[in-house]
């Protein structure tokens, strides 16, 4: 063999060795690696459980229905309290929804225990009147409404059409009329503005924030700006542990506006994850 190919031979032989040696101890390695990693795998999947639970509730469930339905999430929740609840009866709606939350699909209405600590609140301060951020399918208006001492009004504020009207269908089933459950259909930044010359509001008892966590801060400042905020009026913010409003919590606690505490829960219709409703209490302008 000439002393050329011999030594090309010998480079290829080489390389080849090489090669295998590289790929030889990944082979060994890879199914260690994944027996190293399966525990932290186990550990992730048994922490975060609930997520999970939540993920396929509120997502995965939710896609496969409205493909097969044709619908929206919110109609079909309205179909069933419709065939589900006695009209004019808040409580059997309000069962109705819970029912249909827990048992069919997930919908981030307050829920049954951080809606007690609702009840609770509006029994203790008995406000005039009430403004709600966020409606959804009209939930907690028909909660706040049925707490309302005779005479009070609630001002609900949706910025989705179709959410508002579902929640308009809902509140008049629950047997709630205009005079007492009044549905604006805007964004609450253009709607605090206006509050005082469209709605004829002086002053706001009870604010419920429930809409997207981002607005809580503007709105509360929006609020304060606006003189409608007095001595004593409540703002309670709903999910200020998950998903979380920082800010507005940073604002609550440093302003030195505001008497507030945390009413710690969990998340509406999952076990295991931890939620909580902020109290703020106005101390007014000194
Ligand atoms: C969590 S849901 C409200 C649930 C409802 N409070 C209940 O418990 O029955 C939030 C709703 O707020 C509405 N929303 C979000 N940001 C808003 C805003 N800036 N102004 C008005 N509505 C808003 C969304 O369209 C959505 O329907």
């Amino acid at each position: 063999m000439p002393a050329a190919q011999h030594q090309k031979e010998n480079v290829t032989s080489r390389r080849t060795s090489a090669a295998v040696s590289s790929v030889w101890p990944l082979d060994m390695v890879s199914p260690a690696i994944a027996l190293a990693f399966l525990p932290l795998l186990l550990t992730l999947i048994i922490r975060y459980r609930y997520y999970f639970v939540l993920f396929y509730r509120a997502v995965l469930v939710r896609w496969v229905q409205d493909l097969l339905t044709g619908i929206s999430r919110e109609e079909r929740v309205y179909q069933y309290i419709l065939t589900h609840a006695t009209a004019g009866d808040p409580d059997s709606v309000l069962d109705t929804f819970d029912h249909w939350c827990s048992k069919v699909e997930f919908i981030s209405h307050i829920g049954p225990k951080k809606g007690m600590i609702l009840d609770r609140l509006l029994k203790e301060h008995c406000p005039l009147t009430v403004l709600e951020l966020g409606t959804h399918c009209g939930y907690t208006a028909v909660r706040i409404a049925r707490s309302l001492p005779i005479g009070a009004r609630l001002f609900s504020v949706e910025m989705d059409e179709g959410n508002a009207r579902v929640a308009e269908k809902v509140i008049r089933l629950a047997g709630f009329d205009d005079d007492t459950v009044e549905l604006i259909v805007r964004p609450s930044d253009e709607v605090i503005p206006r509050l005082r010359e469209d709605y004829g509001v002086e002053r706001l008892d009870f604010v419920f924030m429930d809409h997207w966590k981002r607005c809580y801060l503007p709105d509360l400042q929006m609020l304060e700006g606006s003189g409608l905020l007095g001595e004593g009026s409540v703002v309670l913010a709903d999910n200020v542990i998950f998903p979380g409003a920082p800010n507005f919590l940073r604002h609550m606690r440093r302003s030195g506006l505001y008497e507030h505490r945390i009413h710690r829960a969990t998340l509406e219709y999952i076990r295991g994850i931890r939620d909580g409703m902020a109290e703020l209490v106005y101390r007014g302008v000194k």
